[in-house]
């Protein structure tokens, strides 16, 4: 073809562009903000207050600062495995097993009554009880992080696993036949899709966070943390452990190895008990007056109602606000989603552990969170 000839098929390209029919190689999306908003636009028991959420990011800001959150922050937990410690692989066995198995850990025994795990000379409560009876498991010899493991009826028993989840007080940890549940069907999936690896399943995602996440919603019913809500025909998806999973490698993994995404950006907060009430605490998020009593009372707020959809997506949208806000206020900054919401976390525990007065946590016993 002559300079002067026009490339017909570079002009058949931009024509499609220009009538939008030209896809490129579209980056997945999880569709979990688009649906946060939706839920939030059309809510009437949570809403959020704006002045709160501007003074909050600036304050959330100056502590994420000032105590240099990072990706690194994560493994500076004593319990949580640098990546060094167990080498790549283990750690990723560790890290999956942990975020199958993270949810529902709310008790409403007295301190000194309620689910706990003594390992390492300590009293570990809450999402700590997990890891610290996983690490207690793997040290007593039990392949607790193996996907066959998981998949053995002979081996594999609730007996076993009421073993892994023994402890000092009389309150078992909640749900214990849901988990045995859960692993068995991820020790099936990754046996029939991903040669019984985790890391096959991380590979399979080439680099994409969104993918992985939407690799793990496919994939695993366990992982499918998406509901209906009011009219709206696509189902809600929050996908709360199937993110969490994703920032927990990315964080583990400082952004390297197996926790390299180019667009980790796009994971949201994960959508739990603890974000909402700390947004609550913090006169971000505000609820009518039957959900704020209902709340108080520690009564039961049912999966998938219209309360709880609401509580979580508000959640969700709210703290992409802020990062938003924060983002406006500091255009260079390396905070998203994931370290706020990491922060968050930590900031409530320190709050209930200091022993400071905090509305309660609304309360629902499911597997997504
Ligand atoms: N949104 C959000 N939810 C989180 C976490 C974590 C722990 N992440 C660690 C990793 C890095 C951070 O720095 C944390 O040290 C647990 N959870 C959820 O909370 C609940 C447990 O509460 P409690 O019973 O009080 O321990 C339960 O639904 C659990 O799934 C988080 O980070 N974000």
């Amino acid at each position: 073809m002559s300079d002067d000839e026009p490339d017909h098929e570079l002009l058949e390209l931009l024509r499609q562009h220009m009538q939008g029919k030209l896809t490129l190689n579209q980056e997945p999306e999880t569709g979990v903000l688009e649906g946060a908003e939706w839920v939030y636009d059309n809510s009437i028991d949570v809403a959020l207050d704006m002045r709160s959420c501007k003074n909050a990011a600036a304050a959330i800001y100056a502590q994420m600062k000032e105590k240099q959150y990072s990706p690194a922050t994560w493994s500076s937990h004593e319990l949580h495995p640098d990546r060094w410690e167990l080498g790549d692989e283990e750690t990723v066995a560790f890290i999956f097993t942990m975020d199958l198995l993270n949810f529902s850990f709310w008790s409403e025994k007295k301190e000194e009554d309620r689910f706990a795990v003594e390992y390492g000379g300590k009293r570990w409560t809450g999402y700590w009880s997990l890891v610290a009876a996983l690490r207690r498991a793997l040290d007593e010899g039990i392949p607790i992080t193996d996907p066959h493991f998981w998949q053995s009826e002979d081996e594999c028993t609730l007996d076993v696993l009421k073993n892994v989840f023994r402890c000092s007080t009389n309150e078992q940890m909640p749900l214990l036949e849901e988990r045995l549940a859960c692993l068995r069907e991820a020790g099936k999936v990754l046996y029939e899709k991903y040669h019984c690896s985790p890391i096959k399943l991380i590979d399979a995602a080439d680099g994409s966070a969104a993918a992985l996440v939407n690799l793990l919603a496919k994939d695993f019913d366990c992982f499918r943390d998406e509901h209906p809500f009011e009219g709206r025909r696509k189902p809600i998806r929050f996908l709360k452990r199937a993110q969490i999973l994703v920032a927990d490698l990315w964080a583990c993994f400082e952004g390297e190895d197996y926790g390299e995404f180019r667009d980790i950006d796009k994971i949201t907060m994960f959508a739990d008990y603890r974000i909402p009430q700390i947004l609550n605490n913090m006169g971000c998020l505000f609820y009518s007056p039957p959900l704020e009593a209902a709340i108080r009372a520690k009564k039961d707020i049912p999966q998938g109602g219209s309360w709880e959809m609401q509580l979580r997506a508000c959640s969700i949208w709210c703290v992409e606000l802020l990062r938003k806000e924060i983002v406006r206020q500091h255009p260079d900054t390396q905070i998203n989603a994931i370290l706020m919401d990491f922060f968050l976390y930590d900031t409530i525990k320190e709050m209930e552990d200091q022993g400071k007065e905090v509305a309660p946590h609304h309360r629902t016993r499911s597997i997504w969170y």
